[in-house]
């Protein structure tokens, strides 16, 4: 049977010398390799009782929002600085190779929705953490962080389970 592995591109020095990138677009654009992705997140997810997905600009967008599809949730984007056109909250974080701000309209969870927060990839953690305090300030919960891709030497996982979290990811590139 294919691997999700088999799918993903890795093209390396970018977006700088020295990162070696994994880039999903070549597992999006495959039709066996997309159903096989969106077939193992479902079953990741599966045991879950959620509301809502919240996916990250700009590759969670594709994922949560066929997700979403999948599993009858609703859909909500957690974008960079300037792209929501209501009223936002805002977090900053820090990346494998740069600084951003990420935000969320503050009316797009209710309290005690439950949530799933989902990305392709799952580095230092740094972006899913500002994530997962957008969605603590708006008074959701988050109950599981799902990925397609973990980079485990880069401690994200670590992190986010240390912030109490459920972390389920569908493949991880270590020492390599
Ligand atoms: O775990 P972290 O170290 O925070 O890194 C992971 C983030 O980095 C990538 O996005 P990127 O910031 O490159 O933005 P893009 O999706 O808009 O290209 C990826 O899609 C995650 O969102
Ligand atoms: N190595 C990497 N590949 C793809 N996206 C990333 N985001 C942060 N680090 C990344």
């Amino acid at each position: 049977m294919a691997d999700l592995k088999d799918y993903i591109r890795t093209i390396p020095d970018f977006p700088v010398p020295g990162i070696q990138f994994r880039d999903v677009t070549t597992l999006f654009a495959h039709r066996d390799g997309f159903r096989l992705m969106l077939d193992q997140l479902v079953e990741a997810i599966g045991d879950l009782e959620i509301d809502c997905i919240a996916g990250i600009e700009a590759r969670g967008f594709v994922l949560g929002g066929a997700l979403a599809d999948r599993l009858g949730t609703g859909f909500v984007p957690i974008r960079k600085k300037g792209k929501l056109p209501g009223k936002t909250i805002e977090e900053s974080y820090q990346l494998e190779y740069g600084e951003a701000v990420v935000e969320l309209h503050e009316d797009a969870l209710s309290k005690g929705e439950r949530v799933v927060l989902i990305d392709d990839l799952l580095a230092t953690g740094g972006t899913a953490a500002a994530g997962l305090r957008l969605i603590d300030r708006l008074g959701a919960t988050t109950v599981a962080c799902v990925f397609v891709i973990d980079l485990p030497d880069l401690g994200g996982r670590k992190l986010l389970e240390e912030l109490g979290q459920s972390v389920r990811c569908l493949v991880a590139y270590e020492g390599e």
